[in-house]
């Protein structure tokens, strides 16, 4: 059978005495859009930084492209796997954050080619002709030599969607890419990713509140609540008729906004 490319198994993840995930189950298959929705604070965003091994997890297997991100010590419990596993997985990921966090003292070019070079080693001319592509690709070519804080913040986005294609990855995070930009530039880096979508039949999981948008693009949504997922599927049966009356509640707060 056919790995997933995302997989937890039975994770545990606390943070102090506050339970976050137990017991929890979720993969995503190469080729899959999976959208995840739910209310502030379910562990959404908690997900993705599991993956990115930017948290830790207590329990249970978190496995990127068939290998396990941490492996069990009888000392020391669960710990990160090698530098160079781990280098190995993240490179299977890209990640674009809510906030954007590009370089400010690095034009939009470098902040692209900077992990190619120093982190994949490719030379300066693979590295430009890859960054040169995926400018024009989020159609900010004649920003290349510009400084993240002369453009606007949906520019900013597509800068920090760039940089993270830039990696090569088989699979991109987006965490709730829109929610720190102004009502009128959310379509603009939206437009970037249904672009993706269905041009390029990229892998990706995104956190978004974005429900429309979900619904538009995604092959499967997963509506988490209290670090569960409550209710999971396509999004025409999950939006049109949701079962649970938690995921029918909070879908009538949110799409009637
Ligand atoms: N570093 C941390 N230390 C302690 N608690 C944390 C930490 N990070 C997240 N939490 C808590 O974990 C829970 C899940 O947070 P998470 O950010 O994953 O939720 P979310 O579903 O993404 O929320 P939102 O939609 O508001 O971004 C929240 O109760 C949050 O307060």
């Amino acid at each position: 059978m056919k790995q997933p490319l995302i997989e937890f198994k039975n994770v545990e993840k606390r943070f102090g005495d506050t339970v976050i995930f137990k017991d929890f189950n979720f993969s995503v298959e190469e080729g899959e859009i999976v959208s995840i929705i739910g209310p502030s604070g379910s562990g959404k965003s908690t997900l993705l930084r599991i993956l990115m091994t930017l948290e830790g997890i207590e329990g249970g297997v978190v496995r990127v492209a068939g290998k396990p991100l941490w492996h069990k010590d009888t000392d020391k419990g669960l710990v990160p796997a090698d530098e160079k596993h781990l280098h190995e997985m993240r490179n299977h990921l890209g990640m674009v954050f809510q906030h954007f966090n590009l370089f400010p003292h690095m034009t939009v070019k470098r902040n692209i080619t900077e992990a190619p070079m120093c982190v994949q080693g490719k030379t300066k001319i693979e590295a430009n002709k890859i960054a040169d592509e995926l400018l024009e690709l989020v159609g900010l070519s004649d920003k290349a030599d510009m400084y993240p804080n002369s453009l606007s913040g949906g520019q900013k986005q597509r800068v920090g969607i760039a940089r993270a294609l830039a990696m090569q990855p088989a699979i991109l995070l987006l965490d709730e890419i829109t929610s720190a930009l102004d009502p009128e530039l959310v379509e603009e880096v939206l437009d970037v990713i249904r672009n993706l979508a269905l041009k390029h039949s990229f892998t990706m999981l995104l956190v978004t509140h974005e429900m429309y948008f979900a619904r538009e693009i995604s092959d499967r949504v997963c509506f988490f609540d209290q670090g569960a997922i409550v209710e999971e599927g396509e999004p025409e049966t999950l939006f049109i008729h949701p079962k649970e009356e938690r995921t029918q509640a909070f879908l009538k707060a949110y799409m009637s906004q």
